[in-house]
């Protein structure tokens, strides 16, 4: 797994975003917004004022693809496929879904403890080793990494804590607040409609995800999107949307990144 560290190369330890993309396989515009993000990350510094404040206070951690054996499978065999591409002697079934596989209320609700299923929680929290890795370095980092954004697609929708359970985050009203603001600068440029609120009763009561996880550990501003668009092309968004999938979201991640610099 390939995580980029885009910061200044100063020797002292600055806070950090962690913002993963392609934790589902057949989400594509996922990876690709994590690509546009890292290129204009690099190519705006020095001229874009955000990227540059944000750029020499703090550092941003990217996992382009998180499920990267699930990604070549629908590039090679299943375009539809979701889970990871894990194996269990004795199970005819692949894979599990990594955003159920996280320790946070764990295939309690919202998953499956069936192998063959998209919702399949894995046979233990944290079994699938792409989730173990991303865990694991998110907790040894846990002191610096004050954001993390989980990029999916689709529906249009920003999630923020809880999907696990229907109660309200302690921070909920702060987690409102800036998703509506992100979701309002993004509509500003194209005119897309994002959904504001906690995952299960935005999208869906479902336990194991890796916002909910974040949060309890003590980060913050956890976030997951679902990008474009709410159905038409679904996970199949054509290629003339991507750039501009990619310039609106760079808004509203630029929103919450301001949110978070101003409140460091
Ligand atoms: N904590 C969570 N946050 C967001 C979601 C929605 C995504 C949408 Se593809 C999923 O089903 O994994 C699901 C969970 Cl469990
Ligand atoms: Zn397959
Ligand atoms: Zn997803
Ligand atoms: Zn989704
Ligand atoms: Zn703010």
């Amino acid at each position: 797994m390939h995580l980029l560290k885009i910061g200044r190369r100063t020797g002292s330890t600055k806070p950090a975003i962690f913002m993963d993309c392609g934790i589902h396989a057949r989400e594509w515009i996922s990876p690709a917004f994590c690509q546009w993000f890292i290129n204009k990350a690099v190519s705006t510094y020095g001229t874009d004022s955000q990227m540059t404040s944000l750029l020499d206070t703090m550092d941003i951690f990217v996992l382009p693809v998180f499920n990267i054996d699930g990604y070549e499978h629908t590039w090679k065999i299943d375009r539809m496929w979701r889970k990871t591409r894990s194996r269990r002697n004795g199970s005819p079934c692949v894979g599990a879904d990594p955003n159920r596989n996280f320790d946070a209320g764990w295939c309690t609700l919202g998953a499956s403890s069936n192998p063959c299923s998209d919702t399949y929680c894995g046979a233990s929290v944290e079994s699938e080793i792409e989730v173990r890795n991303v865990a694991d370095f998110i907790r040894k980092n846990k002191s610096v990494i004050k954001a993390y954004l989980t990029i999916h697609s689709y529906s249009q929708l920003l999630l923020f804590p809880y999907s696990y359970k229907y109660d309200l985050a302690a921070d909920h009203n702060e987690l409102l607040q800036v998703a509506e603001g992100a979701a309002e600068t993004l509509r500003s440029l194209y005119g897309t409609r994002y959904t504001s609120g906690p995952g299960a009763t935005t999208i869906y009561p479902a336990a194991g995800g890796s916002d909910d996880w974040a949060y309890d550990l003590g980060v913050k501003y956890s976030y997951t999107f679902e990008l474009r668009d709410t159905g038409r092309y679904g996970f199949l968004l054509p290629e003339s949307q991507i750039q501009p999938t990619c310039e609106e979201t760079m808004l509203a991640v630029k929103y919450i990144a301001a949110h978070v610099l101003k409140n460091l």
